[in-house]
């Protein structure tokens, strides 16, 4: 019943508005400066005008939907820290005191947590509507999750966009925390590439080198006994992945249905991203890559999406932090976009066939 739901809502999905884009290059080719003296962020923002279907985009009501899951693989040992951790840094989304909260602080954003699938509830977080399960199967012992739970997780993803969009926000980024989470996402990208493990898993919150090697060794051992089929995204997030993946899966697709720009964040986004992609591939035109991740394979997914990220940090902390480094220099651009004078203002003929 809901694949059916599901989808009807992905039939719904059309294209950004390609005029629109093309006459916002067009003013950006009118402003006094020199020609896409501005760069990516001149095309970033004409994506956002074609997207919100207006030359003149609003970037006022920003929002970090942050999806919070815990992995069954955890117990395998593949990340440094243990599950419990999932829920109190859940937790700290609500009083301010992670990283992307103070982050956003600066940016203007808001953070939207969301208790997909931790382990235990988290006051004032978990509720029921957007709660799928308490965390998921250790893959290598069993699927992850079902089919049936997979699409459940995406139609919530794709309600949040529905409900926040319906709230004023403008531009959506992505975020996630779940202790175990880059397993998960690499074992996802594996199977959504043919890579293998070796090429696709890095260290996450930090792991060893010791802890390196058994996490490769899970992966690969998880996807030749789960052998999910590489042609259907829906299959993979069930044998191999995460609520958190899924549940944002149902975001990038959300935010192409609603016409919402999404930002990714690092390699857990962009696994995300790309298996949205993969279900439908005119969601593509409503992404936008903020940073490139210190997770090795973040590169190699950015480049199956047909994506490059405008920032390279080394950043690998998650929870939506390099996709609101983004925020700020979006600001900047709407502002040259808006407020500086023309080549017309000015009065400065000899530029006028140069931007024509
Ligand atoms: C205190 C703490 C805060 C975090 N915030 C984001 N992550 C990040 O690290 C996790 C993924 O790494 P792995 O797969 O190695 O477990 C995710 O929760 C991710 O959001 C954190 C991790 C920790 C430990
Ligand atoms: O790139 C990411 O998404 C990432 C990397 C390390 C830890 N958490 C997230």
């Amino acid at each position: 019943m809901p694949e059916t739901i599901w989808e009807n809502e992905i039939k719904q999905i059309r294209l950004p508005d390609e005029e629109v884009r093309k006459a916002s290059l067009t003013r950006w080719n009118h402003l006094a400066k020199p020609l896409h003296g501005m760069g990516a962020l001149e095309t970033m923002l004409a994506r956002i005008a074609g997207i919100q279907g207006r030359l003149h985009p609003s970037l006022q009501k920003k929002g970090i939907v942050v999806l919070c899951a815990d992995n069954g693989i955890v117990k395998e040992g593949v990340s440094q820290t243990g599950a419990e951790v999932t829920a109190v840094v859940a937790g700290n989304f609500l009083t301010g005191q992670t990283s992307v909260c103070k982050m956003a602080k600066v940016a203007g954003a808001d953070i939207l947590p969301y208790d997909i699938g931790i382990l235990t509830d988290v006051e004032g977080l978990t509720k029921a509507e957007y709660k799928i399960s308490c965390g998921t199967k250790d893959f290598l012992e069993e699927p992850a999750m079902t089919r049936e739970e997979v699409v459940r997780a995406i139609l919530t993803g794709m309600k949040i966009v529905k409900e926040r969009k319906a709230q004023g926000y403008e531009i959506l980024a992505t975020g996630e925390m779940g202790i175990g989470n880059t397993t998960t996402s690499s074992a996802v990208a594996c199977a959504l590439t043919g890579e293998a493990a070796g090429v696709m898993t890095g260290r996450g919150a930090g792991l060893s080198d010791e802890g390196l090697i058994r996490k490769k060794e899970v992966i690969t051992e998880g996807l030749a006994r789960r052998n999910p089929d590489p042609s259907d995204p829906v299959d993979i997030l069930a044998k191999v992945g995460g609520l958190d993946i899924a549940g944002l899966t149902g975001v990038f697709l959300g935010c192409a249905r609603y016409q919402v720009p999404a930002v990714l964040d690092g390699f857990i986004s962009s696994v995300a991203a790309l298996a949205a992609v993969r279900i439908e591939p005119k969601v593509k035109e409503y992404l936008f890559a903020s940073h490139r991740s210190k997770e090795p394979a973040h590169n190699r997914i950015l480049e199956e999406l047909g994506l490059e990220a405008v920032l390279d940090l080394g950043m690998a902390l998650g929870e939506g932090t390099g996709a609101c480094a983004l925020f700020p220099l979006l600001d900047m651009a709407m502002t040259v976009y808006e407020e500086m004078s023309s080549f017309d203002d000015i009065q400065v003929e000899q530029y006028k066939e140069y931007t024509s």
